[in-house]
């Protein structure tokens, strides 16, 4: 790393990621040209970029990806987790090559560039890794200028002023703006997402416009549809979720009204909810719990089932009175091992997290169910007295293992109106 005083920008760098002490690592920018300030985090995953760039949790922060070659795929339509990217941008050991696959459309760094995200190339990814893991995650700045333009100085200003993601609440600024009911079920190749016809006469029977993809009425009567068979009505508190939990909610069995992150306890209940989930989503889960905790702890004393996942965990932790902790690096990769305390089973997860639920807080009425066997960090809680569970890993998947889809199995089933399994 390129020392704070002696720094000249090396001949043919056009990116750099600066650190608040004014030292840098030069490389080769790729994708948007600008700046931008965040929390710098690695991701160890081998494959699933572009679900893991367009995970709303990765807001406000920069992934230092440790598999040496992130792009070569290209990137597609349907591998997305939201509509946009939400990481800011992405360091990678390798330049980005023509994509090599049958579902690109798009090459990785066109789509950086169309999306506003910064990408660096040719650097060191273990030696940043080793360094967030040796000094915690730290807050940098990205930059990418074709004509290798930096005041590294400013960069190290803007990257100390930023004020970090400890108090941060970003789920306000990712959160989905409407009240919408959830369409997508499982994918398959070459048919993409599953929309069934159920779903369209609930649309009716919901009372929500039925409208089609393109925006106009559909052309069907409700007689003309099957009778659905019976769904529990999951409500979705979107603090910036991943689409693959709604749509792994619906393969569960289970019909998805998506809340904004601000919904009150009233409009929750006013869905008649059978049980309410709530998401991932970036930041600070203290600072989101400023608004959220109280409708969550509304909704455990109305005894209304509750599953949460990441975000959704730290904040039932929250709401049943433990704390919330940064970590020193966080978990973000695809293969971490998280034990099952109640059979001692391994699952292999998906993670992406920096702060964790403090087991040592948590109240009698609640137990721990995983931990971490990297790091011994709770990964998941049950209440004793209620039927409200959530897990600190990733069930559904995307990118990653799906060895936990159980859990959506275990929500949906035990759910007012289930269908036995
Ligand atoms: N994926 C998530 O929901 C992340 C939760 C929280 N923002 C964290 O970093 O720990």
């Amino acid at each position: 790393m390129a020392d704070a005083k002696t720094l000249t920008v090396p001949k043919g760098a056009t990116g750099v990621v600066v650190f608040a002490d004014g030292s840098a690592v030069f490389g080769r920018g790729f994708g948007a040209i600008g700046e931008a300030v965040g929390e710098l985090c690695f991701n160890t995953s081998i494959t699933g970029y572009q679900e893991i760039m367009t995970d709303p949790s990765y807001a406000g922060q920069i992934i230092n990806f440790t598999f040496p070659h992130i792009g070569n795929v290209g990137t597609n339509l349907d591998d997305v987790e939201a509509d946009n990217p939400y990481a800011l941008g992405c360091i990678v050991r390798e330049d980005v090559t023509a994509p090599s696959n049958f579902r690109n459309v798009m090459a990785f760094d066109q789509w950086m560039a169309d999306n506003g995200r910064i990408g660096l190339a040719g650097v060191d990814t273990r030696a940043l890794t080793r360094l967030i893991r040796f000094k915690g995650a730290p807050n940098v700045v990205i930059a990418h200028d074709p004509d290798g333009q930096f005041d590294i100085a400013a960069l190290a200003a803007k990257a100390a002023g930023w004020p970090g993601l400890e108090g941060m609440d970003l789920a306000i600024e990712v959160t989905g703006k409407e009240t919408r009911l959830w369409k997508d079920g499982g994918w398959t190749l070459g048919k993409g997402y599953d929309v069934d016809a159920t779903d369209a006469l609930e649309t009716v029977a919901a009372g929500y416009p039925a409208v089609g993809e393109d925006g106009e009425p559909l052309l069907f009567a409700e007689q003309d549809l099957p009778t659905p068979a019976p769904r529990p009505h999951v409500v979705a508190i979107d603090y910036g979720a991943k689409n693959n939990i709604f749509r792994n909610l619906v393969k569960a069995g289970a019909r998805v009204t998506v809340l904004p992150a601000t919904a009150t306890f009233e409009q929750v209940m006013d869905l008649q909810p059978d049980g309410v989930f709530l998401s991932n989503g970036p930041g600070d889960p203290a600072a989101t719990g400023a608004y959220a905790v109280p409708v969550i702890a509304a909704l455990l004393t109305e005894n209304v089932p509750i599953f949460g996942i990441c975000l959704g965990h730290q904040l039932l932790g929250l709401a049943v009175g433990a704390k919330t902790i940064k970590m020193h690096q966080g978990h973000r990769g695809a293969n971490h091992p998280v034990k099952r305390l109640d059979d001692g089973v391994v699952e292999i997860t998906s993670m992406n997290h920096g702060f964790a639920v403090d087991a040592a807080t948590l109240p009698a009425n609640v137990r721990a169910t995983h931990v971490s066997l990297f790091d011994g960090s709770n990964c998941g809680i049950e209440l004793t007295d209620r039927n409200a569970f959530s897990v600190q890993y990733h069930p559904e998947a995307s990118p990653g293992p799906q060895d936990s889809f159980y859990l959506f199995k275990k929500f949906v089933t035990g759910l007012k109106g289930a269908v036995a399994a």
